[in-house]
């Protein structure tokens, strides 16, 4: 099972990604899109990040509106595995 990360390890690797915040034990970023067809759009190119890290991000959508989640349910907070998929979702444009 991935280790849990100390809060120094958090605030390290949480300083790379500006586009993330720490609420609690997630990382979250939020996009707005278009419409509702962009917005899905994106969900689905989050498929291949997540599956090539067997991690998975929760997804919240709402119309154009798209808020991503990371934790690692398995370990009860935050791993390298959540910040590893935030970094490759970060380079989705
Ligand atoms: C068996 C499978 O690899 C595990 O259930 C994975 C799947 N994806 C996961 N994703 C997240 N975010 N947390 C997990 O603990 C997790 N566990």
């Amino acid at each position: 099972m991935a280790q849990l990360l100390t809060d120094a390890e958090i605030q390290e690797q949480a300083s790379g990604l500006s586009d993330w915040k720490i609420e609690g034990s997630q990382l979250q970023t939020s996009r707005t899109f278009k419409d509702f067809i962009a917005a899905i759009e994106f969900v689905n190119k989050l498929v291949k990040p997540a599956e090539s890290v067997g991690h998975h991000p929760d997804i919240e959508i709402s119309y154009n509106k798209v808020k991503i989640s990371l934790t690692t349910h398995d370990a009860g907070g935050l791993t390298q595995k959540d910040f590893d998929v935030a970094k490759l979702i970060s380079q989705i444009d």
